[in-house]
């Protein structure tokens, strides 16, 4: 049990904190509960949580349209949410999914990091590190249900859970592309992909900036299943209900001991991690690759 209390994330209260005082000045927290056999049901503008059938397991359905993608907003109301199931002794686990059709989450929201100033750059990256620390040192079983296109921050995301069921689409591609909009992937998002497919395939895959198609993720141990788009959440369901077989504490345990030192690193270097974000997104060159990159993107539309 000790090992899993040292786990927690620190200024955990910190950012919840901030969560709440953003939510206000934005006019919420807007969480509803359910009535009947909803009562654990919630939701807030972004984020729908549903008991699953079970009910010891939660649908956390992404609602940020079009494409999930993870402006400020969306992280702060994610994470309330998940601190929410954390704390709700009920839940053991929660099965991630998209609302939006075709894409699971176009992962970090451009806008956020293009044309702001570095004090909200710094807040922005801040919350992101804070995302995947929650996700990834999770105590819950979380099983990523993949209905979409995953690229960069979604597949960061969908790599912090325990199991990944992806939909058999060529919309669903999944992989670190950040190469291609002419960025890095930081050390932590390195660290996540090479403890899911090792590190010579993560070189190629970081390095070429690859989207894998189901067929390849599959193989390269990208994600766990391929299923087609119409039985990705049952799937996820029952494999969850296999999870959640094993014993709870011992579980958690193991969790720990595989993922701390991967966390650790970056818990460690948090301040160093949000300066190095803001002095190398500011540089005017990196602007301007993302300048372009969301040229391209509203031009494919045209
Ligand atoms: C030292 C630290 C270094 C920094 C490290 C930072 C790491 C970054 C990781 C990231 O996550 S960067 C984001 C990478 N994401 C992508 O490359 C995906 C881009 N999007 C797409 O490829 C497609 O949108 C899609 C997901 C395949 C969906 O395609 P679809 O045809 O359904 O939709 P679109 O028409 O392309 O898009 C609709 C609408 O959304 C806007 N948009 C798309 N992605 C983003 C995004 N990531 N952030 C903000 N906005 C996004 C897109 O421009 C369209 O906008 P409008 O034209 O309707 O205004």
């Amino acid at each position: 049990m000790a090992l899993a209390v040292r786990m927690r994330v620190p200024c955990r209260a910190l950012l919840c904190a901030g969560a709440q005082l953003r939510g206000a000045a934005l006019g919420r927290p807007e969480w509803a509960a359910g009535g009947g056999d909803g009562a654990r049901r919630f939701a807030s503008l972004r984020v729908l949580v549903e008991p699953g059938a079970e009910g010891r397991v939660a649908v956390m359905k992404l609602k940020n349209p079009p494409v999930n993608s993870l402006s400020l907003d969306f992280l702060t109301e994610f994470l309330i949410s998940l601190e929410k199931l954390e704390n709700d002794k009920a839940f053991r686990g929660v099965v991630i999914t998209s609302d939006c059709p075709n894409v699971f989450s176009a992962g970090l929201d451009l806008r956020e990091m293009y044309g702001r100033n570095p004090g909200h750059y710094a807040e922005y990256w801040k919350a992101v590190q804070e995302l995947w620390l929650r996700l990834y040192l999770s105590n819950l079983v979380l099983v990523a249900a993949i209905n979409g296109s995953c690229p960069a921050g979604g597949c960061l995301m969908a790599l912090t859970s325990d199991v990944r069921i992806l939909s058999d689409s060529p919309k669903s591609v999944i992989g670190l592309n950040e190469t291609l909009l002419g960025i890095v992937a930081p050390f932590w998002f390195k660290d996540t992909l090479v403890n899911t497919i090792g590190h010579r395939a993560s070189e190629r895959a970081l390095q070429l900036g690859l989207l894998f198609p189901p067929a390849e993720a599959l193989q390269v141990g990208l994600v766990d299943h391929v299923v087609p788009e119409d039985q990705v959440q049952s799937m996820a369901l029952s494999v969850m209900a296999h999870w959640l077989a094993i014993p709870d504490h011992a579980r958690q345990l193991t969790k720990a001991m595989m993922r701390k030192a991967t966390a650790d690193r970056l818990i460690k270097q948090r301040e160093a991690d949000i300066q190095n974000f803001v002095s190398f997104i500011s540089r005017d060159s990196i602007q301007k690759s993302l300048q372009i990159y969301l040229e391209k993107l509203k031009q494919k539309k045209g």
